[in-house]
């Protein structure tokens, strides 16, 4: 690693010259949360999103990873997703089979897409019952202080905006406080009909992971993480403020060049 260090309230950050480096520790990483909350609670729930941080997960499919990792304790969700076909190439689903689970010995029903053949306000109200059975069983655990569902890990990438799972600046559906699971229709990045865990979901998480990489992210990373003023905006990135869960950024440098701390 190039650069570690924490920043307060803004969680750890974790910067890489190459994303080979960054994809070996995020995997790494990964696969240290799996252990722990494998031997704390018999299971490990992670949710995934889609974007380039699926292709930087996919050494989870070679050695050590493949033999090291209890695959059968693993409970796979979305973070968000898109609402199209699972066999569309936009759909976050077929991204995450096609490079990565169709490669894991991940048993077929624990993984909880989101189902396709539903308006999105359907969808979206559908995966948060799922959501709720799975956390009265304690697949999910749940978050004493809050009541959402704690995911073992939700995995993020970050937009040129700010933006991360399906929460995009300035949109309502930042204000979500009660449901887990929303839906949007006007989504500003295509396609426009997208369900997304809200802020109170991923902000009751266990661990968050967000990545970021290339210098296409940099103002957005600078404006999550950094110390920047009142007058600037405040992007769904830096709401990501897990209460009694651990944040880290995984950054490849040119994603984290307008940091203050760390140039
Ligand atoms: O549904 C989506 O559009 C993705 O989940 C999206 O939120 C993605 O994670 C970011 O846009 C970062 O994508 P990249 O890492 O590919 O830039």
């Amino acid at each position: 690693m190039d650069v570690a260090g924490s920043i307060k309230d803004r969680g750890e950050v974790r910067i890489h010259e190459s994303l080979d480096e960054l994809s070996t520790d995020l995997v790494d990483y990964i696969a240290e949360l799996s252990e722990i909350s494998v031997k704390d609670r018999g299971v490990f729930a992670i949710a995934l999103s889609g974007g380039s941080v699926i292709s930087l997960i996919r050494k989870l499919c070679e050695a050590p990873y493949m033999k090291t990792v209890d695959w059968s304790k693993w409970y796979i969700f979305w973070a968000d997703e898109r609402v199209v076909a699972k066999t569309h190439v936009d759909s976050n689903y077929k991204l995450a089979k096609d490079h990565l689970l169709s490669k894991l010995p991940i048993v077929p029903s624990h993984v909880y897409s989101i189902n396709d053949s539903l308006t999105a306000e359907e969808a979206a109200n559908e995966y948060e019952f799922v959501i709720r059975q799975l956390v009265k069983t304690r697949v999910v655990n749940v978050s004493a202080i809050t009541d959402c569902p704690k995911f073992d890990l939700i995995l993020l990438g970050i937009g040129p905006d700010g933006h991360v799972a399906s929460l995009f600046p300035n949109h309502s559906a930042l204000e979500e406080k009660n449901e887990w699971v929303t839906f949007i229709t006007n989504s500003p990045k295509p396609p426009p009909e997208r369900i997304t865990f809200t802020l109170p979901v991923i902000n009751s998480a266990a661990n968050v992971v967000v990545v970021a990489t290339g210098g296409g992210k940099a103002e957005a990373v600078r404006l999550a993480i950094d110390d920047v003023g009142p007058e600037c905006p405040v992007l769904p990135a830096r709401m990501v403020q897990p209460g009694v869960g651990k944040l880290v950024w995984f950054l490849e440098s040119p994603a984290a060049s307008k940091l203050k701390r760390f140039c």
